[in-house]
């Protein structure tokens, strides 16, 4: 009897971050390097799966940069990254698009599906929703920068009860353009901005921001953030995610965060206890 009265407490608890949230549209960055275990992708699926009961909109961006080198490795194709984004040749783009649009995605959906969620999968190119230009052809080939995200298909599918599932992929202006690899934490930051995403979670394979000594810096500041790249101590893939929590908020987006994808249940650790996860970035 006293475990049920607990897990009646708990739920009592959750009351206030429900209210707050209840209604809102929460965008996740789920990321490569924390779509490990089945088990941890299953506790991913039941805690978005809870989000949308409960009424908040999840709309899921998702990465899967490891698994793109992987296939690129047994492909004997190099590949090399600048300031954490990838270098991205015409038949790199093909394998972007296979192990993005192609593999990870349709495994998303069909993980939430099979929980009974309404998920869907799409990326940029769906009706060109996202659209990008190069950011610098002649460095980074055919990675893009996002020039514009039409909300409105996100918001649609949203109102039909739908969980959005989007590859990090932007459609380009010409006919016949092969398309641009998008970093999918920077995807993320713009979506969330253009569809008016209340958080924005980064789901990643630390327990957030650490420093120098690899102790968690619990919420960054703006000019703290810029200091730290400076330094060195934010390096690597930890570079376009900061970045993307700064666009997000600059964006209008209320508050964003980067948290342990490998702890189970983050995502509601976050979103229904005080003490919150991670790291928060604030304006
Ligand atoms: N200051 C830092 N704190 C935490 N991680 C950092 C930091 N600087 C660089 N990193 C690196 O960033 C990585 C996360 O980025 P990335 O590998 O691109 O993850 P994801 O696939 O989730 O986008 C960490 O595993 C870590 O190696
Ligand atoms: C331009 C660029 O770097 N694109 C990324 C897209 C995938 C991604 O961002 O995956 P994670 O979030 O798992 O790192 C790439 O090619 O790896």
């Amino acid at each position: 009897m006293q475990a049920k009265v607990e897990t009646v407490k708990t739920l009592l608890d959750a009351l206030p971050f429900i209210r707050e949230f209840r209604k809102e549209i929460v965008v996740i960055k789920y990321g490569g390097s924390a779509q490990t275990s089945p088990e941890l992708k299953e506790k991913f699926a039941e805690d978005i799966l809870l989000m949308y009961l409960v009424g908040i909109k999840p709309v899921i961006v998702h990465g899967g940069g490891k698994k793109i080198t992987d296939m690129l490795e047994a492909l004997k194709i190099e590949t090399e990254f600048i300031d954490g984004q990838r270098v991205t040749t015409k038949e790199t783009m093909r394998i972007v698009e296979m192990i993005l649009s192609g593999e990870i995605n349709k495994e998303i959906v069909s993980l939430l599906n099979s929980h009974d969620a309404k998920a869907i999968g799409i990326s940029g190119k769906d009706a060109h929703f996202i659209r990008a230009r190069a950011k610098d052809f002649s460095k980074w080939g055919l990675t893009g920068n996002i020039t514009n995200v039409k909300a409105d298909v996100v918001l649609n599918l949203i109102k039909e009860g739908f969980i959005p599932v989007i590859a990090p992929i932007a459609a380009g202006e010409e006919m016949g353009h092969p398309g641009y690899n998008i970093n999918a934490d920077l995807c993320a930051s713009y979506v969330a901005k253009a569809i008016g995403a209340n958080k924005i979670i980064f789901l990643t394979d630390t327990p957030g921001v650490l420093n120098k000594e690899k102790q968690l810096l619990a919420t960054l500041t703006k000019d703290e953030v810029k200091v730290l790249k400076e330094n060195g101590t934010i390096h690597g893939g930890m570079v376009p995610k900061v970045d993307a929590c700064l666009e997000a908020i600059d964006g209008g987006v209320h508050k964003a965060h980067i948290i342990d994808g490998r702890l189970e249940h983050s995502m509601l650790l976050e979103l229904f206890t005080s003490e919150g996860v991670g790291t928060q970035i604030v304006k």
